[in-house]
């Protein structure tokens, strides 16, 4: 079932922890994308967690009140859910580029990490959950930056949650990798302590490049 959704347009994901510069990106791209259609059906740029959805809204209280592990993950897919249905699948189907700030592999990386040692093989688990019934992107930028470095920008910018945690971000950052490790020729892996225009450069040629 999986293989037909969305097929005639592009599915691209940014990934990586908190503060290595993914929202920063989307913007950049967002305005290349103003000026020079990066696709000739159009493009949308989204994000999970959603925003001012009920679904989104919930994922937030979540994070804020501190609800249980499992709690937060099944919040996390009904808000994936809800976005690939409301947004992602159709503009897909209408043979759109679709670049998301996050998506599934979030899940993998952050509740693989949240729920160790609840869960046996968690990381394995959340893959799993997704399986029947999501749509896979087409290719992925992870963001690689040290932990320490992505929390000392963070500081910067106000509230921050739960996740920002040094030694949380680095169990983060090895479940991205192995994510990575498993599927190389979905995963572009970005330096992203380089300067901003650097790694927009490789991403819109990779982009360019499966919309040939
Ligand atoms: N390549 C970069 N080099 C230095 N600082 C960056 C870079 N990209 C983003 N930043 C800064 O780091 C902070 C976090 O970036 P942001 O895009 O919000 O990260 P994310 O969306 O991954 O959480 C922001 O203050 C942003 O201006
Ligand atoms: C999408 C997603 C996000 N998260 C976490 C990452 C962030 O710490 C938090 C909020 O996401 P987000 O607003 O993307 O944070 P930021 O802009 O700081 O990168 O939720 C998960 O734990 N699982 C998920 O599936």
């Amino acid at each position: 079932m999986t293989e037909k959704l969305g097929k005639s347009g592009k599915l691209v994901t940014f990934e990586g922890i908190d503060g290595s510069g993914k929202s920063t990106m989307l913007s950049r791209l967002q305005k290349v994308d103003e000026s020079e259609p990066l696709s000739c059906s159009g493009s949308v740029f989204t994000r999970e967690p959603t925003k001012e959805t009920l679904t989104g809204k919930a994922v937030y209280a979540a994070i804020e009140n501190n609800v249980d592990p499992l709690a937060e993950l099944f919040l996390f897919l009904a808000d994936h859910a809800a976005h690939l249905s409301d947004t992602v699948l159709p503009a897909l189907e209408n043979g759109k580029l679709v670049v998301s700030d996050r998506y599934s592999d979030s899940r993998c990386a952050y509740q693989g990490a949240t729920l160790n040692g609840t869960i046996s093989d968690a990381f394995n688990f959340v893959c799993r959950l997704h399986e029947p019934w999501t749509r896979k992107p087409d290719l992925t930028f992870l963001f690689d930056i040290r932990p320490e470095v992505s929390c000392e920008r963070c500081k910067d910018r106000g509230a921050q949650t739960k996740f920002e945690r040094v030694d949380f971000l680095k169990e983060v950052t090895a479940n991205f990798k192995k994510l990575a490790e498993r599927e190389p020729d979905r995963f572009v892996i970005l330096n992203a302590e380089a300067a901003p225009e650097e790694n927009e450069k490789i991403i819109l040629e990779k982009i360019r490049a499966i919309l040939k």
